[in-house]
């Protein structure tokens, strides 16, 4: 399974292909959407949220919701293009010098954003627009759709994923609560117990006094002209044995995870399990025991967070993100203008407090478009229902210790 994207933030439409997605898979319309929507919605958010509802539209690929092993594609319009359709037109209209078009010119880059590297690189120093616009992490939208038939596909097979956010700011979940989230749990359990407070919360955190306390550092943040990072804690808890492989540096999960992670907008930093505390832990203290409990292979402790030798080993997924401060400043920033080479303050675009609630639902896509790359090269891709033998087959085969298979 495979996916691509286009589509510029303020142009007539965001789209993405994916191929390779297995045939007769039942999807839910209201779940892609309501997961669009967690995107939109966490406090910290700018006005653009106000002006987009993200109602993504699948236009092929699919019939009657279920799957029909050809390329899906999905297209979201962007509602604010109603405002920017001059300045964002695709062919010529001879609008190209009007007032409105110059002024949304763009020649005083941004630092912390893609504009002087990309200007440069692309030869775009007239209009550094013509990078912002992809640059944008509006683009996010479009992956969370795609996440979201992921996480569908996942869910049959008794997968469930979160991601929570854990700090914002100065504020942050207490170590408790953070194991709380981590704990291993059926999949029912963990969206009763952790995935629905999750979602119901305005700042995507498990501890509503916590999250109070986050909004009053947004509030703070807001009225002080900045802006604000964090934490996320991606969880995935129902997983098999072996997903991934230590057979080659391309295939080993963890690498796969981070490089899907890092992808998004503003993600600094991707650790797994102990995560950076492994660098005081001793050794002994770091091991999860190996032991024979209900008839299978079990874990005593979830130190490594659920991957070893680049392989799912059956404990629950656990990754931490982190994510810097929100890079416009109302005020702008020091900067040099691409024409004149003059000390400049940064062009000043309408922006957000924070991102990191919305970054929690990417992160939770991204999670999930590569388990699901990892799950079919390990179980199949071409037809549901054989996926699902291959996969009982395989459990069976675990419930009997990994005897018995060729004898
Ligand atoms: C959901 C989301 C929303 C964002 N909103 C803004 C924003 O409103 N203003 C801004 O300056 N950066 C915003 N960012 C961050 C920029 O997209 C990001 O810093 C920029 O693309 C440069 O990429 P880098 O930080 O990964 O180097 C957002 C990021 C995410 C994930
Ligand atoms: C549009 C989205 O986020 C945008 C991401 C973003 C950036 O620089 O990354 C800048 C802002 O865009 P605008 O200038 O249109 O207000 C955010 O609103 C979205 O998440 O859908």
């Amino acid at each position: 399974m495979e996916y691509v994207t286009a589509g510029e933030s303020h142009g007539p439409y965001l789209t993405a292909i994916i191929s390779g997605f297995p045939a007769n898979v039942q999807l839910d319309q209201q779940q892609l959407l309501a997961d669009l929507r967690q995107r939109q919605i966490g406090y910290g958010r700018g006005e653009r949220m106000k002006i987009e509802t993200d109602q993504v539209q699948i236009v092929g690929g699919v019939r009657y919701g279920k799957t029909l092993g050809s390329p899906i594609a999905l297209m979201l319009a962007n509602r604010d293009y109603q405002n920017w359709h001059e300045v964002m037109s695709v062919w010529p209209t001879g609008a190209e010098k009007s007032a409105t078009v110059t002024k949304r010119i763009i020649t005083k880059p941004r630092p912390g954003h893609a504009d002087l590297v990309g200007g440069l690189k692309y030869d775009q120093q007239q209009d550094l627009r013509n990078v912002l616009e992809r640059a944008s992490a509006r683009e996010t939208a479009m992956r969370v759709a795609v996440g979201s038939l992921c996480k569908q596909f996942l869910s049959q097979f008794g997968i469930a994923i979160v991601g929570a956010v854990t700090q914002i700011g100065q504020v942050a979940l207490s170590k408790e609560q953070l194991e709380k989230i981590s704990q291993p749990s059926s999949a029912a359990n963990f969206k009763r117990e952790i995935i629905t407070p999750i979602y119901a919360s305005p700042v995507r955190t498990i501890d509503p006094d916590t999250a109070q306390r986050m909004q009053a550092a947004i509030d703070q943040a807001y009225q002080e002209q900045t802006t604000l990072g964090g934490k996320i804690r991606v969880v995935v808890q129902g997983l098999p044995i072996g997903l991934g492989s230590y057979v080659s540096a391309d295939q080993k999960l963890d690498s796969r995870l981070s490089a899907a992670l890092m992808s998004i907008n503003a993600i600094k930093g991707v650790s797994f399990g102990d995560g950076f505390n492994f660098g005081r832990e001793t050794g002994r203290a770091a091991l999860d025991p190996i032991i024979w409990c209900n008839h299978s292979f079990q874990r005593a402790a979830n130190h490594q967070g659920g991957l070893e030798g680049g392989m799912t080993n059956g404990m629950p997924l656990v990754i931490d993100l982190v994510m810097k401060p929100i890079p416009t400043q109302t005020t702008g920033a020091p900067s040099v203008d691409m024409q004149t080479h003059e000390s400049v303050v940064s062009t000043v675009e309408r922006s957000d407090i924070t991102a990191v609630p919305a970054a929690s639902v990417i992160a939770e896509a991204m999670t999930a478009i590569t388990i699901m790359q990892a799950f079919c090269e390990m179980f199949g891709h071409d037809e549901n229902q054989r996926i699902k033998q291959n996969f009982d087959h395989y459990l069976d085969y675990l419930k009997k210790g990994g005897l018995d298979q060729n004898d």
